[in-house]
């Protein structure tokens, strides 16, 4: 396989708040297209059938990456299992290379954490372009990583499934709009692991492009969850006005700025208003102050669960006698005095309805969910193990999507990092 390394691979280090990390530049956002190529290098001789313009250029990045993972993983592997080179003298003044066997090492924890496995540093796959508050979360929960932006999160788990990342950064739940529901599919639709959790301040501004002031503004462009945070707080500020979805807050800003739009604003992070050049009309437009949106780090491996730290473990579960069973399964923690920090239930796609029939009365038609609940307790405690025991006794379906530190940082609404 031949990649070309993309000329604009070039990254640049940036500062939020008090921590830093590397902005990974790709000729373009991951996309689906770039994913299927670096999963199938066999298409490289064949790329004429099929490659155009932009599309070609993040083929090659993608499989540039790809290449520098197989290398170093190479690399690693012929450091590992190859034999040692020492240099000995030989009695005649002169120095030789004698091969030793190697003998095998302890393994330590560090072996056992799933680890970058390309060098030095952590591969972070978002959704979004930066600036998006998703890369805000990478930077705080790895900082100095390498953050990949993708234009889709189901690119970003593809990303860390086809080795391309490290980590997917992915938003599950916001203080004020809620649980992100079509993450949790994604969780359980895919076979990452969580292995870690950032709650990040999410501070809105309001951005125009510079002159424009509120008056000529007719249209509010943003993420659908930004739109849902501030949607008090727009019509207080007077923009009744068109309010239209898009993929990330940071895209919707550099939307306004990339198409010159002098009657539209974007709702984004400051930082997003300095990289595309935008004025912020109005800062800090969240209908509440302290508005915090919970991130979840996946990997491929799970961590290993301790119990010196506080730890939370997400499961998901389905009962064969649905909801109406759900007490005896949460009793479960409750006896063991095992808090739960979330609740959330979706559709249980593979079997959406149970039927209940009776000749006399009809037939009842209940809809069948999937729970997912946190709990505070690590996978290694002992009360956790028997509660899930007992779990297992009533579910029909039962996953334990990680166990994983809890976001211990001190509770600032404030001074956001995502400022
Ligand atoms: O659009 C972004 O900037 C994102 O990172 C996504 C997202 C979300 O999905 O909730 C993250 C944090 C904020 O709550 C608003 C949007």
């Amino acid at each position: 396989m031949q990649c070309v390394a993309p000329s604009s691979s070039i990254g640049y280090k940036s500062t939020i708040g008090t921590t830093s990390y590397n902005v990974f530049h790709l000729p373009a956002r991951l996309n689906q297209l770039n994913i299927q190529c670096a999963a199938a290098p066999a298409t490289a001789n064949g790329f004429a059938s099929g490659g155009i313009g932009k599309s070609r250029a993040d083929w090659q990045s993608s499989c540039a990456i790809l290449a520098s993972k197989v290398e170093s993983q190479q690399q690693n592997t012929d450091n590992s299992t190859g034999a040692d080179q020492i240099t000995v003298v030989n009695g005649h003044n002169s120095l030789d290379l004698v091969p030793i066997k190697k003998l095998p090492k302890p393994l330590t924890i560090a072996d056992l954490s799933p680890a970058p496995s390309h060098g030095s540093t952590l591969r972070v796959a978002y959704q979004g372009v930066p600036g998006a508050y998703s890369e805000a979360a990478a930077g705080k929960a790895y900082p100095n990583c390498d953050a990949i932006p993708c234009d889709q999160f189901e690119v970003a788990f593809q990303a860390v499934e086809l080795w391309i990342a490290d980590r997917a950064v992915l938003p599950v739940e916001n203080s004020l709009g809620g649980s992100i529901h079509r993450n949790y599919d994604l969780l359980l639709r895919h076979r990452l692991h969580i292995v870690g959790e950032v709650q990040l301040p999410v501070h809105h501004c309001l951005l125009a492009l510079p002159g424009v002031r509120k008056e000529f503004i007719n249209r509010v462009i943003s993420h659908p969850q930004a739109l849902a945070q501030c949607e008090l707080t727009l019509t207080k500020l007077g923009l009744t006005v068109t309010r239209e979805a898009v993929d990330d807050t940071a895209g919707a800003a550099e939307f306004v700025a990339a198409n010159d739009l002098r009657d539209t604003a974007a709702i984004a992070s400051a930082r997003a208003a300095e990289l595309y050049g935008l004025n912020i009309l109005a800062d800090g437009i969240q209908d509440d102050s302290s508005n915090v949106t919970r991130f979840v780090m996946l990997a491929r491996e799970p961590i290993i669960p301790r119990t010196d730290i506080p730890f939370k473990t997400s499961i998901v579960f389905a009962h064969e006698q649905g909801t109406s069973v759900l007490f005896k399964v949460l009793s479960a923690f409750a006896f063991r005095n095992i808090s739960l920090t979330k609740i959330e239930s979706r559709p249980h796609r593979n079997r959406p309805i149970r039927v209940v029939g009776d000749e006399n009365v009809g037939t009842a038609k209940h809809f069948e969910y999937l729970f997912y609940v946190d709990f505070e307790a690590s996978m290694a405690d002992v009360r956790a193990q028997n509660a899930l025991a007992e779990v297992q006794e009533y579910t029909s379906f039962l996953r334990v999507l990680g166990s994983y530190p809890m976001d211990m940082t001190p509770w600032s609404p404030s001074s956001s990092s995502s400022q």
